[in-house]
């Protein structure tokens, strides 16, 4: 069915289908397929999954030019912990990514994997199980009650990791982005969004360390650059993007709660725009939107109205991301197309409608999404959501 609550509007004459440099590509419509987690990838193993990923991500790039950022992608077995999320470390992740990247470019489109080290969210269980280690900024700074109570049930303690440890995560990364451009990739994000492993050194509420990691604004970004100085070094700040979430309460993170975490970010975008104003300016800065706080949430449900990311075009003069309950609200999209080297990403809706690109220009009606089969292992809800005309012909509408 048809989403009736919000009227479409076209946006074919806005900026939305103007071409942007981003990298070394360039997106013909600004319309961006950002990170989703599906959770449709093969136990033991971590693979994308054989019989419907290909399919997916085919549907969601046939508009020409569009560019696409994968669901979040481990580089290595230890930065997972999550049995259904796919990885970029083996020869046959390997194998499916690339038939998957091709696919993406024979659309003519675009693909940047997401770089995703998990920390304290992972499942402890399956770390344990798999003789892994439970790590995140700081020993025992527990998510909640019931986070700690489950690892220590499963024997594992939350391990604040070492310097040398920082350092093979840094190489992990390194080694997810040598894969990803091996496989095709035009780039890749990083994830310091969302309450996962960079988010943790970021915000305070997580990281309590008393080293050059922690303890203050500087120390708690610095292995989020860290991370990006290598992935530069390897692959070229054209290659690399980031994904920044200040508001977001995912994982247990402070969001607006804390007043001063909101100036880690501003912190992070300046050091990246001296970075730019050095000759490395990077392919984009992704931005996750107060209007999102957490992805569980419906809706609208959990935005934060008290302030805005507005200031990210005060600091960061490169190519921005907005991502955030967009869909349903063309009005704001419309707003923040305003400002230049803006494209939006579209997520939930873009699950639900392959073809998203055509129906934002057109104003066409979005099919509905069925939230409990986001993070479900069936092709349902995955792959079975039809184009408009599709949807016209079964009598939608
Ligand atoms: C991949 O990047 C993410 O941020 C993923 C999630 C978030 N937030 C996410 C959401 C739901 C899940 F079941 C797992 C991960």
């Amino acid at each position: 069915p048809f989403n009736t609550e919000s009227k479409p509007v076209a946006l074919k004459d806005t900026d939305l289908f103007k071409p942007l440099k981003v990298g070394n590509t360039t997106v013909l419509n600004r319309v961006v397929l950002p990170p989703l987690t599906r959770m449709r990838a093969h136990y033991p193993g971590n693979v994308p999954n054989r019989d419907w990923t290909l399919e997916y991500y085919d549907q969601r790039s046939k508009r020409p030019g569009t560019m696409l950022i994968t669901e979040g992608v481990f580089p290595s077995a230890k930065a997972g912990g999550y049995d259904n999320a796919p990885g970029i470390w083996t020869e046959e992740q390997m194998v499916e990514w690339k038939k998957i990247f091709d696919k993406i470019h024979e659309n003519e489109s675009f693909v940047w994997p997401q770089l995703w080290v998990l920390g304290r969210e992972a499942d402890p269980l399956s770390l344990a199980r798999d003789g892994l280690r439970y790590d995140s900024a700081s020993d025992n700074v527990w998510r909640t009650k019931e986070a700690e109570e489950e690892a220590k049930k499963a024997g594992i303690e939350q391990h604040g990791i070492t310097k040398d440890e920082i350092k093979q995560y840094i190489k992990d990364y390194v080694q997810g982005a040598r894969n990803s451009i091996k496989c095709g990739a035009d780039g890749i994000e990083i994830h310091a969004a969302n309450g996962y492993l960079l988010n943790q050194f970021l915000d305070p509420v997580s990281n309590k360390r008393t080293d050059e990691y922690g303890g203050s604004i500087k120390n708690r970004a610095c292995f989020t650059l860290e991370v990006v100085d290598a992935l530069v070094d390897a692959i070229g700040e054209d290659k690399v993007g980031i994904r920044l979430a200040p508001y977001n309460t995912n994982g247990d993170m402070s969001g607006s709660w804390d007043p001063t975490v909101f100036a880690h970010y501003a912190y992070v975008l300046g050091k990246l725009e001296k970075r730019a104003q050095a000759g490395k300016r990077l392919a984009f800065v992704h931005i996750f939107e107060p209007r999102v706080s957490n992805p569980w949430d419906n809706e609208g449900d959990g935005a934060y109205n008290g302030g805005t990311t507005d200031y990210v075009y005060s600091i960061w003069k490169g190519v921005v991301i907005r991502t955030g309950n967009l869909a349903i609200h063309p009005e704001i999209a419309k707003e923040f197309l305003k400002q230049p080297n803006t494209l939006l990403g579209y997520g939930r809706y873009f699950i639900s409608n392959p073809d998203l690109v055509d129906r934002l220009e057109k104003g066409l009606p979005l099919n509905l999404y069925d939230r409990p089969r986001f993070y479900a292992m069936p092709d349902k809800g995955y792959i079975d959501y039809p184009t408009y005309d599709e949807a016209i012909k079964m009598g939608w509408g």
